[in-house]
């Protein structure tokens, strides 16, 4: 069902900060910051050759990053991101399977324009999956 790696998420207090380290250490193309208002982050993404790295900063009073921030003040991995063709297909066969669909189970429109649904950790490996429409 999975396909490409679309990008692997890592959460931060100071995304001005990682992007300059990813910028000028590391020498990455890193984007501009972009609020996602809808999802409680404000993100920015390295280009790689064969993947991305998204950088989230919490933003708003309730974002989903907030308590993992408090966990690992350092920040650290927080999901990775596979793309399938068809998201409906995959929540539904998904859920068949038992896996649990995270917030209302239906996708939102996500950093890259396309849908996107996350899978709760505890069902992949301790790992927070993010699908995204290819
Ligand atoms: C910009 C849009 C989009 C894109 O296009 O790329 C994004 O990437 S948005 C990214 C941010 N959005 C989300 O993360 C949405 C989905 N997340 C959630 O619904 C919640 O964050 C969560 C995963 C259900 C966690 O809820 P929370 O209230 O923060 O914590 P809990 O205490 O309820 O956690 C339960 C359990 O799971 C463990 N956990 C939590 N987060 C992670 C994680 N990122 N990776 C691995 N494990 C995680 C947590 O430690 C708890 O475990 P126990 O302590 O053993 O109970
Ligand atoms: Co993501």
């Amino acid at each position: 069902m999975i396909g490409r790696l679309n990008h692997v998420a890592i959460a931060v207090r100071d995304i001005a900060k990682a992007s300059e380290t990813y910028r000028a250490t590391l020498g990455a193309e890193v984007s501009d910051a972009v609020p996602q208002h809808a999802h409680g982050v404000t993100t920015v993404f390295i280009t790689l050759p064969n993947t991305k790295i998204e950088l989230l900063e919490p933003l708003g009073a309730d974002s989903p990053i907030e308590k993992f921030l408090q966990k690992n003040p350092d920040g650290g991995i927080h999901h990775i991101c596979y793309e399938v063709d068809d998201i409906i297909a995959a929540r539904d066969a998904l859920k068949g399977k038992g896996a649990r669909i995270l917030g209302d189970g239906e996708p939102k429109i996500g950093a890259h324009g396309k849908p996107v649904l996350f899978l709760h950790p505890k069902d992949f490996n301790g790992t927070l999956v993010e699908l995204e429409q290819a």
